[in-house]
């Protein structure tokens, strides 16, 4: 079985090679964290960071192509990925829903193929503040689901990440008791799809920091976060790691 708790830092569009010295910080301060702390940085980053975490951390894409290979033009097969030292790969975060017009059956496509490859699929779902303002949350989410998660999913090969939209990069966080509904609706689908649906990681994703870490983290079905802008320097993301490998 997967171990648990899995602290994920998605560095987005950001980040050089003199950035990686974040990740010797981190590590000097906990060598041995109580979780696991992936971070997937831009992809010409993945290979020089493998190299330096030599282990110690997991490293991922934030993207790839359904492909295998081929005439492609600008695009990341899964394998590649792979090569270049990575473990897992996020699939279907909102801004490329958004930027690039990414559909949940793309994102299920793109998760059979980063299985082939042997990457683990982090799959982003949520909800807009306007599907949110409209009650359509939950229905939303379900859809979601059911539509990017790809055949062949198991606990150890798929991670689900719910990051609201309205949270993600704002500051705004949504209530416990939000996490709370719409994680266990995740864990609701997962179950009755899936026969280790009970084990599969859920994340929560969007403004999250050191100072509401422990907070979400205690919110039952969380099993760890995705962190975007407080994953960029050891200083925030030290504490985030700290809090989940304590909760
Ligand atoms: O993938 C990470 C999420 O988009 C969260 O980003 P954020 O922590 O900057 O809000």
């Amino acid at each position: 079985m997967a171990p648990r708790k899995l602290a994920a830092g998605n560095w987005k569009m950001n980040g050089t090679l003199a950035s990686l010295a974040e990740i010797d910080a981190l590590l000097a301060d906990q060598p041995a964290p109580g979780c696991e702390v992936l971070i997937c940085p831009p992809a010409l980053l993945i290979h020089p960071l493998a190299q330096r975490a030599e282990g110690r951390i997991l490293v991922g894409g934030q993207d790839c192509h359904p492909a295998a290979s081929g005439a492609h033009t600008g695009d990341l097969a899964a394998e590649q990925l792979r090569d270049a030292g990575a473990s897992h790969v996020i699939l279907g975060h909102s801004e490329r829903r958004a930027d690039h017009g990414e559909t949940s059956p793309q994102v299920a496509a793109k998760a059979e193929a980063a299985h082939r490859a042997r990457l683990v699929a982090v799959i982003c779902l949520g909800e807009t503040e306007a599907q949110r303002d409209a009650g359509e949350t939950l229905e939303i989410i379900a859809a979601q689901l059911r539509d990017s998660l790809p055949q062949g999913a198991t606990a150890a090969n798929t991670v689900i990440a719910y990051e609201p939209v309205w949270a993600i990069g704002t500051g705004r966080t949504p209530t416990n008791d939000q996490i709370a509904e719409v994680h266990a609706l995740l864990r609701e689908k997962l179950v009755a799809a899936l026969a280790d649906g009970a084990e599969m990681r859920l994340l929560y994703g969007g403004s999250v920091k050191p100072a509401n870490a422990a907070e979400i983290f205690a919110i039952a079905d969380v099993d760890g976060a995705l962190v975007g802008g407080a994953s960029l320097k050891a200083a925030d993301f030290g504490p985030i790691v700290a809090a989940l490998s304590a909760a």
